[in-house]
């Protein structure tokens, strides 16, 4: 992150949210659900250049750049103008967006740039980071906006609002995998069958790879079945990350379709990456920030 003289522009990054695990703990009355999840970041991202304008504006470029709605219901544009609005700044915001993240996906590509343009923001504008309109712009664009907004692993509660820190992961390589079929957040929460899940917080502050792993093995993500229903590749993924040398654990994030592997090395997360490439899917190896 960066920021050029004056305070008129703003460069920065939109890292993929990953849920280590989710579990559904309840459903409120306006139809959304109580979810218990640990959520991290890679170091696999949007980028993004924010600049001080006449008018609002956004630029799309990158490999996803098609995927995303060019206008004024791009999240990015929603997030200046009622970050502006809330603040009575001019909403006057030249946005620049580099689309490396799939759509719809799971990692939270919208909310994590609609998050990374609240803190440009803040920056420009010269808010404090812990203004509290911040926070409240964020849950507004989205339940998944404020975890984005922290950028900093995370328990996460209630619809997405309440979130407390998560224990310290970071540096562990990961691979992410797309089959390259959106997935509807929506569709897969009406999709889901059956009860509730417990929630399933755990107390080690650093567990480490090994301990993570088990700590993990009875705790899943409760939309992975219905996305599979929804997106049959969903499930071809998550076997084909379980086969490959050196991954510990595979899950789907989020409402899907991305799946990640956590790999016991970079050099063999980067390995299965150029593999499962191989079948036409999107991959990305990093670590967790
Ligand atoms: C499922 C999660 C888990 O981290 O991730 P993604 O798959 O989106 O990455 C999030 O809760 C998604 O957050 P986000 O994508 O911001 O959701 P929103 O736009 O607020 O909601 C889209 C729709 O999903 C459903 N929804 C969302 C969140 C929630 N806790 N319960 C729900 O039932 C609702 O039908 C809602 O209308
Ligand atoms: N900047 C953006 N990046 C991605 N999607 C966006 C953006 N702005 C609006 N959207 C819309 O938000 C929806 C959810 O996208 P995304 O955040 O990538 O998915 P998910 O919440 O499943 O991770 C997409 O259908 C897309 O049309």
């Amino acid at each position: 992150m960066s920021m050029a003289q004056g305070g008129e522009v703003w460069s920065g990054t939109a890292p993929a949210k990953v849920n280590l695990y989710l579990h559904v703990v309840g459903k409120r009355d306006d139809g959304y659900h109580l979810l218990d999840s640990l959520v991290v970041f890679a170091d696999v991202s949007d980028a993004l250049t924010l600049a001080r304008a006449d008018a609002p504006s956004l630029a799309v470029s990158g490999p996803f750049a098609g995927a995303v709605p060019a206008g004024d219901d791009n999240l990015v544009l929603r997030a200046v103008r009622r970050l502006a609005a809330a603040t009575g700044h001019p909403d006057g915001i030249a946005i620049t967006l580099d689309k490396r993240l799939p759509v719809a996906a799971g990692i939270g590509g919208g909310s994590a740039d609609a998050a990374a343009v609240l803190r440009g923001l803040a920056r420009i504008w010269d808010l404090a980071a812990d203004d509290p309109r911040l926070r409240e712009v964020a849950a507004g664009l989205g339940a998944d906006v404020p975890v984005c907004l922290d950028g900093r692993t995370a328990w996460l509660g209630g619809v997405g609002e309440r979130l407390d820190p998560g224990p310290d992961l970071a540096g562990i390589p990961i691979l992410l995998v797309n089959p390259g079929v959106p997935l509807s957040t929506p569709a897969v929460f009406k999709a889901r069958q059956g009860g509730f899940s417990p929630e399933a917080r755990f107390a080690e502050a650093r567990p480490g790879l090994d301990r993570l792993c088990r700590l993990l093995a009875d705790r899943g993500n409760d939309l992975a079945e219905p996305a599979g229903r929804l997106v049959p590749a969903v499930t071809e993924v998550l076997a084909a990350l379980a086969a490959q040398p050196g991954c510990r654990l595979s899950r789907m994030s989020g409402s899907g379709a991305t799946c990640f592997g956590l790999f016991d090395s970079p050099a063999a997360a980067r390995a299965a990456a150029s593999v499962l490439a191989g079948h036409g899917w999107w991959a990305a190896a990093g670590a967790l920030l």
